[in-house]
Protein backbone atom coordinates (compact mmCIF):
# COMPACT_ATOMS: atom_id res chain seq x y z
CA UNK A 1 0.00 0.00 0.00
CA UNK A 2 1.33 3.60 -0.64
CA UNK A 3 -0.14 6.88 -0.61
CA UNK A 4 -0.49 9.19 -3.50
CA UNK A 5 -2.20 12.32 -3.62
CA UNK A 6 -4.63 11.18 -6.11
CA UNK A 7 -8.00 12.08 -7.83
CA UNK A 8 -11.57 13.42 -6.35
CA UNK A 9 -13.92 10.68 -5.32
CA UNK A 10 -15.91 12.51 -8.02
CA UNK A 11 -13.42 11.53 -10.77
CA UNK A 12 -13.43 8.03 -9.77
CA UNK A 13 -17.03 7.94 -9.65
CA UNK A 14 -17.39 9.60 -13.14
CA UNK A 15 -14.69 6.80 -14.54
CA UNK A 16 -17.11 3.74 -12.91
CA UNK A 17 -19.87 5.39 -14.94
CA UNK A 18 -17.63 5.90 -17.75
CA UNK A 19 -16.61 2.23 -17.93
CA UNK A 20 -20.56 1.03 -17.84
CA UNK A 21 -20.00 -0.85 -14.42
CA UNK A 22 -21.45 1.79 -12.05
CA UNK A 23 -25.39 0.91 -10.66
CA UNK A 24 -25.48 2.99 -8.07
CA UNK A 25 -23.76 5.72 -6.63
CA UNK A 26 -23.46 8.62 -3.22
CA UNK A 27 -21.04 10.47 -2.32
CA UNK A 28 -23.01 12.38 0.30
CA UNK A 29 -21.53 16.10 -0.05
CA UNK A 30 -17.60 14.51 -0.35
CA UNK A 31 -17.09 14.79 -4.03
CA UNK A 32 -14.03 16.85 -3.67
CA UNK A 33 -12.41 14.38 -0.96
CA UNK A 34 -9.11 13.03 -2.25
CA UNK A 35 -8.26 9.91 -1.18
CA UNK A 36 -4.58 8.97 -0.66
CA UNK A 37 -4.97 4.96 0.03
CA UNK A 38 -6.66 2.32 -1.66
CA UNK A 39 -6.76 -1.27 -0.87
CA UNK A 40 -8.85 -4.09 -0.60
CA UNK A 41 -7.89 -5.24 2.70
CA UNK A 42 -9.58 -3.58 6.15
CA UNK A 43 -5.87 -4.45 7.54
CA UNK A 44 -4.40 -1.52 5.31
CA UNK A 45 -7.43 1.17 5.91
CA UNK A 46 -6.30 4.17 7.52
CA UNK A 47 -7.53 7.56 7.17
CA UNK A 48 -8.90 8.79 3.60
CA UNK A 49 -8.88 5.58 2.27
CA UNK A 50 -10.51 3.84 -0.80
CA UNK A 51 -11.99 0.10 0.39
CA UNK A 52 -12.49 -2.04 -2.40
CA UNK A 53 -15.31 -4.92 -0.92
CA UNK A 54 -14.66 -8.45 -2.83
CA UNK A 55 -13.42 -11.61 -2.23
CA UNK A 56 -15.50 -15.01 -1.83
CA UNK A 57 -14.29 -14.82 1.97
CA UNK A 58 -15.42 -11.08 2.51
CA UNK A 59 -17.07 -10.86 5.72
CA UNK A 60 -19.54 -7.25 6.00
CA UNK A 61 -17.18 -6.88 9.50
CA UNK A 62 -14.38 -6.07 7.49
CA UNK A 63 -16.20 -2.85 5.84
CA UNK A 64 -17.39 -1.90 9.32
CA UNK A 65 -13.66 -1.76 10.38
CA UNK A 66 -12.50 0.19 7.51
CA UNK A 67 -15.18 2.80 7.82
CA UNK A 68 -14.01 3.02 11.74
CA UNK A 69 -10.29 2.84 10.36
CA UNK A 70 -11.10 6.28 8.12
CA UNK A 71 -12.65 4.79 4.94
CA UNK A 72 -14.22 7.40 2.59
CA UNK A 73 -15.27 5.32 -0.16
CA UNK A 74 -16.59 1.88 -0.58
CA UNK A 75 -16.88 -0.08 -3.29
CA UNK A 76 -18.98 -2.66 -3.96
CA UNK A 77 -21.59 -5.08 -5.88
CA UNK A 78 -23.80 -4.98 -2.82
CA UNK A 79 -25.28 -1.65 -0.47
CA UNK A 80 -24.64 -2.82 3.26
CA UNK A 81 -26.33 -0.90 6.06
CA UNK A 82 -23.71 1.00 7.30
CA UNK A 83 -25.77 3.25 9.58
CA UNK A 84 -23.99 6.35 8.67
CA UNK A 85 -23.62 8.57 5.37
CA UNK A 86 -20.76 6.24 3.87
CA UNK A 87 -19.49 7.58 0.18
CA UNK A 88 -19.97 4.09 -1.73
CA UNK A 89 -20.13 3.22 -5.55
CA UNK A 90 -22.00 0.08 -6.55
CA UNK A 91 -20.12 -1.75 -9.34
CA UNK A 92 -21.75 -4.72 -11.28
CA UNK A 93 -17.92 -6.61 -11.86
CA UNK A 94 -15.68 -5.40 -8.66
CA UNK A 95 -12.95 -7.03 -10.27
CA UNK A 96 -13.19 -5.13 -13.39
CA UNK A 97 -13.75 -2.16 -11.17
CA UNK A 98 -10.65 -2.83 -8.82
CA UNK A 99 -7.95 -3.20 -11.82
CA UNK A 100 -9.40 0.17 -13.28
CA UNK A 101 -9.77 1.62 -9.79
CA UNK A 102 -5.82 0.44 -9.10
CA UNK A 103 -4.31 2.33 -13.14
CA UNK A 104 -6.17 5.39 -12.54
CA UNK A 105 -4.89 5.84 -8.44
CA UNK A 106 -1.27 4.30 -9.25
CA UNK A 107 -1.25 6.72 -12.92
CA UNK A 108 -0.98 3.75 -15.02
CA UNK A 109 2.72 3.28 -14.20
CA UNK A 110 3.17 -0.01 -16.90
CA UNK A 111 3.33 3.14 -19.71
CA UNK A 112 6.77 4.05 -17.25
CA UNK A 113 8.12 0.91 -18.04
CA UNK A 114 8.91 -2.01 -20.78
CA UNK A 115 7.15 -5.09 -19.44
CA UNK A 116 7.63 -8.68 -20.29
CA UNK A 117 4.57 -10.87 -19.68
CA UNK A 118 5.64 -14.75 -19.42
CA UNK A 119 2.62 -17.51 -20.11
CA UNK A 120 2.78 -20.60 -19.94
CA UNK A 121 1.62 -23.93 -17.85
CA UNK A 122 5.75 -24.63 -17.14
CA UNK A 123 8.72 -22.14 -17.39
CA UNK A 124 7.16 -18.88 -15.79
CA UNK A 125 9.47 -18.35 -13.46
CA UNK A 126 12.35 -20.06 -14.92
CA UNK A 127 12.05 -17.57 -18.05
CA UNK A 128 11.12 -14.60 -16.13
CA UNK A 129 14.63 -14.70 -14.50
CA UNK A 130 16.12 -15.72 -17.29
CA UNK A 131 14.92 -12.48 -18.72
CA UNK A 132 15.79 -10.59 -15.62
CA UNK A 133 19.34 -11.87 -15.99
CA UNK A 134 19.86 -10.69 -19.22
CA UNK A 135 18.20 -7.23 -18.47
CA UNK A 136 20.27 -6.39 -15.54
CA UNK A 137 23.14 -7.28 -17.41
CA UNK A 138 22.16 -4.48 -19.49
CA UNK A 139 20.73 -2.10 -17.16
CA UNK A 140 24.01 -2.19 -15.48
CA UNK A 141 25.87 -1.24 -18.94
CA UNK A 142 24.13 1.39 -19.18
CA UNK A 143 24.29 2.28 -15.33
CA UNK A 144 20.47 1.99 -15.04
CA UNK A 145 18.83 -0.02 -11.95
CA UNK A 146 17.95 -3.30 -11.80
CA UNK A 147 14.78 -4.61 -13.36
CA UNK A 148 11.55 -4.86 -11.42
CA UNK A 149 10.31 -8.62 -11.36
CA UNK A 150 6.61 -10.22 -10.19
CA UNK A 151 7.11 -13.59 -9.50
CA UNK A 152 5.83 -16.53 -7.82
CA UNK A 153 9.55 -16.93 -6.30
CA UNK A 154 9.86 -13.43 -4.72
CA UNK A 155 8.75 -9.46 -6.24
CA UNK A 156 11.22 -6.50 -6.38
CA UNK A 157 10.17 -3.60 -7.32
CA UNK A 158 12.50 -1.18 -6.65
CA UNK A 159 11.32 -0.38 -2.93
CA UNK A 160 11.28 -3.92 -1.52
CA UNK A 161 12.09 -7.34 -1.88
CA UNK A 162 9.82 -9.82 -1.12
CA UNK A 163 9.04 -13.93 -0.83
CA UNK A 164 6.19 -13.92 -3.34
CA UNK A 165 2.95 -16.31 -2.20
CA UNK A 166 0.94 -16.05 -5.38
CA UNK A 167 2.11 -16.06 -9.13
CA UNK A 168 0.31 -12.82 -10.45
CA UNK A 169 -0.60 -10.17 -7.68
CA UNK A 170 -4.32 -8.43 -7.78
CA UNK A 171 -4.19 -5.06 -9.79
CA UNK A 172 -4.46 -3.02 -6.68
CA UNK A 173 -0.74 -4.58 -5.45
CA UNK A 174 0.55 -5.26 -9.34
CA UNK A 175 0.15 -1.30 -9.99
CA UNK A 176 1.77 -0.34 -6.62
CA UNK A 177 4.29 -2.50 -7.44
CA UNK A 178 4.87 -1.15 -10.87
CA UNK A 179 4.28 2.76 -9.33
CA UNK A 180 7.42 1.82 -6.60
CA UNK A 181 9.47 0.96 -10.03
CA UNK A 182 8.76 4.22 -11.77
CA UNK A 183 8.94 6.62 -9.00
CA UNK A 184 12.72 4.33 -8.14
CA UNK A 185 14.21 5.14 -11.85
CA UNK A 186 13.58 1.32 -12.65
CA UNK A 187 12.98 1.14 -16.53
CA UNK A 188 11.98 -2.92 -17.23
CA UNK A 189 9.87 -5.24 -15.36
CA UNK A 190 9.18 -8.92 -15.86
CA UNK A 191 6.19 -10.86 -14.37
CA UNK A 192 4.62 -14.03 -14.92
CA UNK A 193 1.01 -14.15 -16.11
CA UNK A 194 -1.01 -16.64 -14.61
CA UNK A 195 -4.48 -18.18 -15.88
CA UNK A 196 -6.41 -17.12 -12.52
CA UNK A 197 -3.95 -13.58 -13.19
CA UNK A 198 -6.15 -12.80 -16.82
CA UNK A 199 -9.70 -14.43 -15.79
CA UNK A 200 -9.82 -12.79 -12.47
CA UNK A 201 -8.64 -9.34 -14.17
CA UNK A 202 -5.59 -8.89 -12.39
CA UNK A 203 -3.66 -7.41 -15.61
CA UNK A 204 -6.79 -5.74 -16.97
CA UNK A 205 -6.03 -2.08 -17.98
CA UNK A 206 -2.09 -2.57 -19.18
CA UNK A 207 -0.16 -3.41 -22.21
CA UNK A 208 2.74 -6.12 -22.44
CA UNK A 209 5.60 -4.61 -24.62
CA UNK A 210 6.66 -8.53 -24.73
CA UNK A 211 4.06 -11.43 -24.25
CA UNK A 212 6.13 -14.62 -24.34
CA UNK A 213 4.08 -17.76 -23.72
CA UNK A 214 5.33 -20.81 -23.85
CA UNK A 215 3.43 -23.97 -23.62
CA UNK A 216 0.27 -25.83 -22.28
CA UNK A 217 -0.73 -28.84 -20.60
CA UNK A 218 -3.76 -29.42 -17.86
CA UNK A 219 -3.23 -28.27 -15.08
CA UNK A 220 -4.71 -26.28 -12.32
CA UNK A 221 -8.22 -27.57 -12.22
CA UNK A 222 -9.99 -27.13 -9.27
CA UNK A 223 -13.45 -25.59 -8.01
CA UNK A 224 -10.82 -22.76 -7.04
CA UNK A 225 -8.89 -22.23 -9.97
CA UNK A 226 -10.52 -23.54 -13.30
CA UNK A 227 -13.26 -25.70 -13.48
CA UNK A 228 -11.85 -27.31 -16.61
CA UNK A 229 -9.49 -27.56 -19.48
CA UNK A 230 -11.18 -25.04 -21.84
CA UNK A 231 -11.89 -22.05 -19.46
CA UNK A 232 -7.84 -22.42 -18.45
CA UNK A 233 -7.13 -22.48 -21.82
CA UNK A 234 -9.05 -19.22 -23.26
CA UNK A 235 -7.88 -17.47 -19.85
CA UNK A 236 -4.35 -17.78 -20.84
CA UNK A 237 -5.00 -16.67 -24.19
CA UNK A 238 -6.43 -13.47 -23.29
CA UNK A 239 -3.02 -12.28 -22.83
CA UNK A 240 -2.36 -11.80 -26.68
CA UNK A 241 -4.90 -9.55 -26.57
CA UNK A 242 -2.67 -6.78 -24.64
CA UNK A 243 0.41 -7.87 -25.81
CA UNK A 244 2.42 -5.87 -28.26
CA UNK A 245 4.72 -8.21 -29.21
CA UNK A 246 4.47 -11.77 -28.60
CA UNK A 247 6.88 -14.74 -28.83
CA UNK A 248 5.39 -18.13 -29.00
CA UNK A 249 6.54 -21.73 -28.98
CA UNK A 250 5.82 -23.81 -31.68
CA UNK A 251 6.94 -26.76 -30.23
CA UNK A 252 3.88 -26.46 -27.49
CA UNK A 253 0.60 -28.57 -27.63
CA UNK A 254 -2.37 -27.29 -29.46
CA UNK A 255 0.34 -24.40 -31.17
CA UNK A 256 -2.05 -23.63 -34.14
CA UNK A 257 -4.50 -22.36 -31.71
CA UNK A 258 -1.96 -20.68 -29.65
CA UNK A 259 -0.85 -18.57 -32.74
CA UNK A 260 -4.54 -18.06 -34.02
CA UNK A 261 -5.35 -16.45 -30.77
CA UNK A 262 -1.60 -14.46 -30.92
CA UNK A 263 -2.97 -12.99 -33.85
CA UNK A 264 -4.67 -10.55 -31.28
CA UNK A 265 -1.09 -8.99 -29.99
CA UNK A 266 0.96 -6.11 -32.80
CA UNK A 267 2.99 -8.62 -33.86
CA UNK A 268 4.16 -12.87 -33.93
CA UNK A 269 7.63 -14.13 -33.33
CA UNK A 270 7.79 -17.84 -33.35
CA UNK A 271 10.62 -20.07 -31.62
CA UNK A 272 11.05 -23.44 -32.11
CA UNK A 273 13.32 -26.40 -31.73
CA UNK A 274 11.56 -28.67 -34.47
CA UNK A 275 10.31 -26.36 -36.84
CA UNK A 276 13.41 -25.13 -38.86
CA UNK A 277 11.34 -22.26 -40.50
CA UNK A 278 10.37 -20.42 -36.97
CA UNK A 279 11.88 -16.72 -36.31
CA UNK A 280 14.35 -18.48 -33.69
CA UNK A 281 15.38 -22.07 -34.44
CA UNK A 282 16.92 -24.13 -31.20
CA UNK A 283 19.56 -26.97 -32.55
CA UNK A 284 22.47 -29.03 -31.47
CA UNK A 285 21.34 -29.17 -28.27
CA UNK A 286 24.21 -30.83 -26.23
CA UNK A 287 25.38 -31.29 -22.31
CA UNK A 288 29.18 -30.47 -21.53
CA UNK A 289 29.20 -31.54 -17.72
CA UNK A 290 26.69 -29.50 -16.14
CA UNK A 291 26.07 -26.94 -19.02
CA UNK A 292 23.42 -26.81 -21.69
CA UNK A 293 25.13 -25.85 -24.82
CA UNK A 294 22.67 -25.06 -27.97
CA UNK A 295 22.66 -23.23 -31.50
CA UNK A 296 19.79 -20.58 -32.70
CA UNK A 297 19.45 -20.09 -36.16
CA UNK A 298 17.50 -16.92 -37.12
CA UNK A 299 17.29 -14.11 -39.86
CA UNK A 300 20.38 -12.52 -37.88
CA UNK A 301 22.58 -15.83 -38.81
CA UNK A 302 23.41 -18.56 -36.36
CA UNK A 303 24.54 -17.94 -32.60
CA UNK A 304 25.74 -20.51 -29.60
CA UNK A 305 24.60 -20.16 -26.60
CA UNK A 306 25.38 -21.51 -23.10
CA UNK A 307 23.44 -21.91 -19.92
CA UNK A 308 24.86 -23.31 -16.52
CA UNK A 309 21.70 -24.30 -15.02
CA UNK A 310 20.60 -28.17 -15.72
CA UNK A 311 17.60 -29.40 -17.75
CA UNK A 312 17.27 -29.87 -21.37
CA UNK A 313 13.71 -28.04 -21.31
CA UNK A 314 15.10 -25.06 -19.90
CA UNK A 315 16.34 -24.54 -23.83
CA UNK A 316 12.83 -23.74 -24.76
CA UNK A 317 12.77 -21.13 -22.22
CA UNK A 318 15.90 -19.50 -23.18
CA UNK A 319 15.09 -19.78 -27.01
CA UNK A 320 11.75 -17.76 -25.56
CA UNK A 321 13.71 -14.98 -23.77
CA UNK A 322 16.38 -14.80 -26.41
CA UNK A 323 13.49 -13.79 -29.05
CA UNK A 324 12.11 -11.29 -26.67
CA UNK A 325 15.43 -9.57 -25.52
CA UNK A 326 16.50 -9.47 -29.70
CA UNK A 327 12.69 -7.85 -29.61
CA UNK A 328 13.56 -5.23 -27.61
CA UNK A 329 17.18 -4.43 -29.27
CA UNK A 330 18.96 -5.42 -26.18
CA UNK A 331 22.38 -6.11 -27.05
CA UNK A 332 23.83 -9.51 -27.71
CA UNK A 333 26.22 -9.30 -25.00
CA UNK A 334 24.11 -9.40 -22.61
CA UNK A 335 22.29 -12.34 -24.19
CA UNK A 336 25.12 -13.98 -23.47
CA UNK A 337 26.37 -13.06 -20.34
CA UNK A 338 22.79 -13.08 -18.61
CA UNK A 339 22.33 -16.70 -19.54
CA UNK A 340 25.71 -17.86 -18.77
CA UNK A 341 24.87 -16.96 -14.97
CA UNK A 342 20.47 -17.29 -15.00
CA UNK A 343 19.02 -19.17 -12.14
CA UNK A 344 16.01 -19.69 -10.95
CA UNK A 345 15.57 -19.91 -7.18
CA UNK A 346 14.24 -23.19 -6.10
CA UNK A 347 14.58 -24.75 -10.31
CA UNK A 348 17.11 -27.22 -10.68
CA UNK A 349 19.31 -26.64 -8.15
CA UNK A 350 21.87 -29.00 -8.26
CA UNK A 351 23.98 -30.10 -4.92
CA UNK A 352 26.42 -33.57 -5.01
CA UNK A 353 28.04 -35.33 -2.36
CA UNK A 354 31.87 -35.00 -2.66
CA UNK A 355 32.23 -38.48 -4.08
CA UNK A 356 30.10 -37.40 -6.88
CA UNK A 357 28.01 -40.46 -6.33
CA UNK A 358 24.66 -38.79 -4.69
CA UNK A 359 23.60 -36.32 -7.30
CA UNK A 360 20.78 -34.42 -5.58
CA UNK A 361 18.31 -31.46 -7.68
CA UNK A 362 16.36 -29.66 -5.70
CA UNK A 363 13.22 -28.48 -8.51
CA UNK A 364 9.84 -27.04 -8.88
CA UNK A 365 8.21 -29.73 -11.26
CA UNK A 366 4.86 -30.38 -9.76
CA UNK A 367 2.49 -31.03 -12.58
CA UNK A 368 2.50 -33.96 -15.40
CA UNK A 369 4.15 -32.12 -17.96
CA UNK A 370 7.34 -30.39 -15.86
CA UNK A 371 7.47 -34.09 -14.47
CA UNK A 372 8.02 -35.91 -17.54
CA UNK A 373 10.00 -32.98 -19.34
CA UNK A 374 12.38 -33.06 -15.38
CA UNK A 375 12.75 -36.92 -15.31
CA UNK A 376 13.69 -37.52 -19.60
CA UNK A 377 15.78 -35.39 -19.42
CA UNK A 378 17.67 -36.33 -15.99
CA UNK A 379 17.74 -39.78 -17.64
CA UNK A 380 19.29 -38.50 -20.93
CA UNK A 381 21.70 -35.69 -18.87
CA UNK A 382 22.64 -38.35 -16.28
CA UNK A 383 22.40 -41.82 -18.05
CA UNK A 384 24.71 -43.94 -15.74
CA UNK A 385 22.76 -42.93 -12.34
CA UNK A 386 19.88 -44.48 -10.79
CA UNK A 387 16.98 -41.83 -9.95
CA UNK A 388 15.17 -41.46 -6.91
CA UNK A 389 12.31 -38.85 -6.14
CA UNK A 390 11.35 -37.27 -3.70
CA UNK A 391 7.88 -35.25 -3.49
CA UNK A 392 4.07 -35.16 -2.86
CA UNK A 393 0.74 -33.42 -4.17
CA UNK A 394 -1.28 -30.74 -2.54
CA UNK A 395 -4.34 -30.93 -0.14
CA UNK A 396 -7.74 -30.51 -2.03
CA UNK A 397 -6.93 -29.25 -5.48
CA UNK A 398 -5.45 -30.28 -8.77
CA UNK A 399 -5.85 -34.66 -7.83
CA UNK A 400 -4.96 -35.44 -11.66
CA UNK A 401 -1.40 -34.95 -10.45
CA UNK A 402 -1.50 -37.85 -7.92
CA UNK A 403 -2.03 -40.07 -11.16
CA UNK A 404 0.16 -38.55 -13.31
CA UNK A 405 3.19 -37.82 -10.67
CA UNK A 406 3.21 -41.10 -9.39
CA UNK A 407 2.79 -42.97 -13.06
CA UNK A 408 5.63 -40.62 -13.99
CA UNK A 409 7.95 -41.10 -11.30
CA UNK A 410 7.40 -45.08 -11.03
CA UNK A 411 8.08 -45.38 -14.66
CA UNK A 412 11.59 -43.62 -14.01
CA UNK A 413 12.80 -43.98 -10.14
CA UNK A 414 14.42 -47.43 -8.67
CA UNK A 415 12.48 -46.02 -5.23
CA UNK A 416 9.85 -42.98 -4.36
CA UNK A 417 10.15 -41.32 -1.26
CA UNK A 418 6.01 -39.68 -0.54
CA UNK A 419 6.40 -37.09 1.59
CA UNK A 420 3.77 -33.34 2.31
CA UNK A 421 3.72 -30.68 -0.14
CA UNK A 422 0.90 -28.10 1.45
CA UNK A 423 -1.76 -30.89 2.26
CA UNK A 424 -3.93 -28.44 3.72
CA UNK A 425 -6.80 -29.92 4.67
CA UNK A 426 -6.42 -33.57 3.74
CA UNK A 427 -4.55 -36.02 5.84
CA UNK A 428 -1.06 -36.14 3.85
CA UNK A 429 -1.20 -40.12 4.24
CA UNK A 430 -4.48 -39.78 2.22
CA UNK A 431 -2.68 -38.23 -0.06
CA UNK A 432 0.12 -40.57 -0.45
CA UNK A 433 -1.53 -43.26 -0.45
CA UNK A 434 -3.61 -41.76 -3.38
CA UNK A 435 -0.04 -41.42 -5.27
CA UNK A 436 1.43 -44.46 -4.37
CA UNK A 437 -1.18 -46.86 -5.70
CA UNK A 438 0.09 -45.31 -9.25
CA UNK A 439 3.90 -45.74 -8.29
CA UNK A 440 2.90 -49.31 -7.43
CA UNK A 441 1.69 -50.00 -10.81
CA UNK A 442 4.85 -49.09 -12.28
CA UNK A 443 6.45 -52.23 -9.73
CA UNK A 444 8.39 -49.63 -8.09
CA UNK A 445 9.14 -49.49 -4.69
CA UNK A 446 8.15 -46.62 -2.45
CA UNK A 447 7.95 -45.26 0.99
CA UNK A 448 5.62 -42.74 2.59
CA UNK A 449 7.20 -40.72 5.10
CA UNK A 450 5.58 -37.46 5.87
CA UNK A 451 8.37 -35.45 6.90
CA UNK A 452 10.07 -34.13 3.94
CA UNK A 453 13.05 -33.63 5.96
CA UNK A 454 13.36 -37.43 6.81
CA UNK A 455 12.28 -38.50 3.28
CA UNK A 456 15.14 -36.59 1.80
CA UNK A 457 17.44 -37.53 4.69
CA UNK A 458 16.68 -41.41 4.47
CA UNK A 459 16.47 -40.74 -0.03
CA UNK A 460 20.25 -40.30 0.31
CA UNK A 461 21.31 -42.24 3.32
CA UNK A 462 19.67 -45.22 1.56
CA UNK A 463 21.85 -44.26 -1.53
CA UNK A 464 24.88 -46.80 -1.86
CA UNK A 465 26.11 -45.93 -5.52
CA UNK A 466 25.59 -43.38 -7.99
CA UNK A 467 22.00 -41.86 -7.69
CA UNK A 468 20.04 -38.60 -8.74
CA UNK A 469 17.96 -37.37 -6.04
CA UNK A 470 15.03 -35.39 -7.46
CA UNK A 471 13.16 -33.32 -4.72
CA UNK A 472 10.50 -31.96 -5.81
CA UNK A 473 7.71 -29.64 -5.95
CA UNK A 474 8.49 -27.07 -3.55
CA UNK A 475 11.70 -25.59 -4.56
CA UNK A 476 12.89 -23.19 -2.46
CA UNK A 477 9.89 -22.02 -0.45
CA UNK A 478 10.11 -21.94 3.43
CA UNK A 479 6.79 -22.84 4.32
CA UNK A 480 3.93 -26.10 4.16
CA UNK A 481 0.49 -25.31 4.11
CA UNK A 482 -1.21 -27.09 7.08
CA UNK A 483 -5.22 -26.59 7.37
CA UNK A 484 -5.73 -22.45 6.40
CA UNK A 485 -2.17 -22.40 7.87
CA UNK A 486 1.26 -21.77 6.45
CA UNK A 487 3.89 -22.87 8.71
CA UNK A 488 7.20 -22.27 8.58
CA UNK A 489 9.63 -24.91 7.87
CA UNK A 490 13.61 -25.11 6.14
CA UNK A 491 13.21 -25.06 2.77
CA UNK A 492 14.10 -28.51 0.41
CA UNK A 493 16.87 -26.70 -0.53
CA UNK A 494 17.99 -26.52 2.90
CA UNK A 495 17.92 -30.35 4.10
CA UNK A 496 19.51 -31.42 0.62
CA UNK A 497 22.10 -29.22 1.83
CA UNK A 498 22.13 -30.80 5.59
CA UNK A 499 21.81 -34.13 4.31
CA UNK A 500 24.66 -34.20 1.49
CA UNK A 501 26.92 -32.98 4.30
CA UNK A 502 26.01 -36.09 7.26
CA UNK A 503 26.53 -38.15 3.91
CA UNK A 504 29.93 -36.74 3.33
CA UNK A 505 31.08 -36.44 7.00
CA UNK A 506 30.18 -40.70 7.19
CA UNK A 507 31.69 -41.74 3.91
CA UNK A 508 35.14 -39.45 4.61
CA UNK A 509 35.19 -40.94 8.16
CA UNK A 510 34.57 -44.77 6.49
CA UNK A 511 37.15 -43.61 3.71
CA UNK A 512 39.67 -42.90 6.42
CA UNK A 513 39.47 -46.14 8.27
CA UNK A 514 39.77 -48.22 5.21
C1 LIG B 1 -9.20 -18.24 -6.04
C2 LIG B 1 -8.28 -17.06 -5.91
O1 LIG B 1 -7.50 -16.78 -6.78
N1 LIG B 1 -8.40 -16.38 -4.75
C3 LIG B 1 -7.55 -15.19 -4.56
C4 LIG B 1 -8.43 -14.01 -4.19
O2 LIG B 1 -9.22 -14.43 -3.15
P1 LIG B 1 -10.58 -13.64 -2.96
O3 LIG B 1 -10.62 -12.43 -3.82
O4 LIG B 1 -11.69 -14.61 -3.12
O5 LIG B 1 -10.40 -13.11 -1.51
P2 LIG B 1 -10.46 -14.00 -0.24
O6 LIG B 1 -9.08 -14.01 0.29
O7 LIG B 1 -11.10 -15.31 -0.49
O8 LIG B 1 -11.49 -13.13 0.61
C5 LIG B 1 -11.02 -12.36 1.65
C6 LIG B 1 -11.15 -10.89 1.28
O9 LIG B 1 -11.40 -10.20 2.47
C7 LIG B 1 -10.35 -9.29 2.73
N2 LIG B 1 -10.05 -9.25 4.15
C8 LIG B 1 -9.63 -10.36 4.81
C9 LIG B 1 -9.36 -10.31 6.15
C10 LIG B 1 -9.51 -9.09 6.86
O10 LIG B 1 -9.29 -8.97 8.06
N3 LIG B 1 -9.94 -7.99 6.16
C11 LIG B 1 -10.21 -8.04 4.82
O11 LIG B 1 -10.60 -7.04 4.24
C12 LIG B 1 -9.17 -9.81 1.91
O12 LIG B 1 -8.31 -8.75 1.57
C13 LIG B 1 -9.84 -10.41 0.69
O13 LIG B 1 -10.07 -9.43 -0.30
O14 LIG B 1 -7.69 -12.87 -3.80
C14 LIG B 1 -6.77 -13.14 -2.72
C15 LIG B 1 -6.00 -11.84 -2.48
O15 LIG B 1 -6.92 -10.87 -2.16
C16 LIG B 1 -5.78 -14.22 -3.14
O16 LIG B 1 -4.91 -14.50 -2.03
C17 LIG B 1 -6.56 -15.47 -3.45
O17 LIG B 1 -5.61 -16.39 -3.96
C18 LIG B 1 -5.74 -17.69 -3.35
C19 LIG B 1 -4.80 -17.77 -2.13
C20 LIG B 1 -5.32 -18.71 -4.36
O18 LIG B 1 -5.11 -19.86 -4.05
N4 LIG B 1 -5.16 -18.30 -5.60
C21 LIG B 1 -4.69 -19.21 -6.61
C22 LIG B 1 -5.83 -20.01 -7.18
C23 LIG B 1 -4.07 -18.39 -7.70
O19 LIG B 1 -4.46 -17.24 -7.89
N5 LIG B 1 -3.11 -19.00 -8.39
C24 LIG B 1 -2.52 -18.30 -9.53
C25 LIG B 1 -1.77 -19.26 -10.41
C26 LIG B 1 -0.80 -20.15 -9.66
C27 LIG B 1 0.13 -20.88 -10.67
O20 LIG B 1 0.30 -20.41 -11.80
O21 LIG B 1 0.65 -21.90 -10.27
C28 LIG B 1 -1.64 -17.18 -9.06
O22 LIG B 1 -1.55 -16.20 -9.82
O23 LIG B 1 -1.04 -17.33 -7.97
N1 LIG C 1 9.69 -25.05 -20.58
C1 LIG C 1 9.38 -26.03 -19.70
N2 LIG C 1 8.65 -27.10 -20.09
C2 LIG C 1 8.33 -28.07 -19.21
N3 LIG C 1 8.70 -28.07 -17.90
C3 LIG C 1 9.42 -27.03 -17.50
C4 LIG C 1 9.80 -25.96 -18.34
N4 LIG C 1 10.51 -25.06 -17.62
C5 LIG C 1 10.56 -25.55 -16.36
N5 LIG C 1 9.93 -26.73 -16.30
C6 LIG C 1 9.72 -27.58 -15.12
O1 LIG C 1 8.64 -26.97 -14.40
C7 LIG C 1 9.07 -26.61 -13.09
C8 LIG C 1 8.51 -25.27 -12.75
O2 LIG C 1 9.23 -24.33 -13.52
P1 LIG C 1 8.84 -22.78 -13.32
O3 LIG C 1 8.66 -22.55 -11.86
O4 LIG C 1 9.80 -21.98 -14.11
O5 LIG C 1 7.44 -22.79 -14.05
P2 LIG C 1 6.13 -21.94 -13.66
O6 LIG C 1 5.35 -21.79 -14.90
O7 LIG C 1 6.48 -20.70 -12.92
O8 LIG C 1 5.45 -22.96 -12.66
P3 LIG C 1 4.20 -22.64 -11.69
O9 LIG C 1 3.12 -22.05 -12.55
O10 LIG C 1 3.90 -23.99 -11.14
O11 LIG C 1 4.73 -21.67 -10.68
C9 LIG C 1 10.59 -26.57 -13.17
O12 LIG C 1 11.14 -26.78 -11.90
C10 LIG C 1 10.89 -27.67 -14.17
O13 LIG C 1 10.85 -28.93 -13.55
Amino acid sequence: MSQRKSDTLKTYADLMEASGLLMEAALYGQEETHPDVLTYDSREVKANTMFICKGAAFKETYLVSAIEKGAVLYISERKYETGKDVPFLLVSDIRKAMAILANAFYGSPWKELTVVGVGGTKGKSTSAYYMKAIVDDYMEETGKPESAVISSIDIYDGKSRVESHITTPEAVELQRHFRNAADCGITFAEMEVSSQALKYNRVDGMLFDVGIFLNISEDHISPIEHPDFEDYFTSKMRMFAQTDHAVVNLDADFADRILEAAQAAGDVTTISQKDENADYYAYQIRKDGHETKFSVRSKEGEEDYCLTMPGLFNVENALAVIAAAKILHIPDSCIHSGLLRARSSGRMELYASKDKKIIAIVDYAHNKLSFEKLFSSIREEYPDYAIKAVFGCPGKKAYIRRKDLGTIAGQYAQKVYLAAEDPGYEPVEEISGDIAQYVQAQNCPYVMIEDRGEAIRTAIEESEDRTVILVTGKGNETRQKYGSEYIDCPSDVEYVKKYLESYDQIHESTCRRK
